[in-house]
């Protein structure tokens, strides 16, 4: 099972320049770049917080994870969404994302913890990247 946490960048400062609404139109901009980025019936995507929604992959490897992960990253470019007082001139997302082969359930919250520590890597390393751990 894979989990990724997906948390638009500077979140903050786009509602600050452009207002509440225009955030709340790319908060559903950004989650249906993340519907279309999923395919199989079984994986679940849902909203976890403010601007952070978490990917549910069961029966995926890391590499198929990366590969959803990759998905968004350019589903989300796609949508080309101004974004001036980010780096990249664009909205962008950090991505964190976690596998364990085996999982039993008491190590869910684990999953989920490396999936978060995964996406606080991405952040410090300058965000729009994926950080993926095996666990
Ligand atoms: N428009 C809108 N904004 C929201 C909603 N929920 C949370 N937010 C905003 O999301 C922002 C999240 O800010 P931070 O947690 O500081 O993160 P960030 O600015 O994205 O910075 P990084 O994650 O570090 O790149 C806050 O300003 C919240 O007010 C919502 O439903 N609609």
């Amino acid at each position: 099972m894979s989990v990724l946490f997906v948390d638009i960048d500077h979140f903050k400062q786009y509602n600050d320049t452009y207002g509440h609404q225009a955030g709340d139109k790319v908060l559903i901009s950004v989650a249906g770049a993340i519907a279309r980025s999923i395919k199989r019936p079984q994986d679940i995507a849902a909203r976890f917080g403010g601007e952070e929604f978490v990917i549910i992959l069961p029966d995926t490897a890391l590499h198929g994870a990366q590969e959803v992960a990759g998905r968004i990253q350019s589903a989300v470019a796609g949508l080309q969404i101004e974004h001036l007082h980010s780096a990249f001139t664009r909205l962008t997302v950090s991505i964190g994302c976690a596998c364990s082969q085996e999982l039993q359930e008491t190590e869910q919250p684990d999953l989920m913890q490396a999936a978060d520590r995964a996406l606080y890597q991405a952040k410090t390393a300058g965000r729009n990247q994926v950080m993926a751990y095996q666990m």
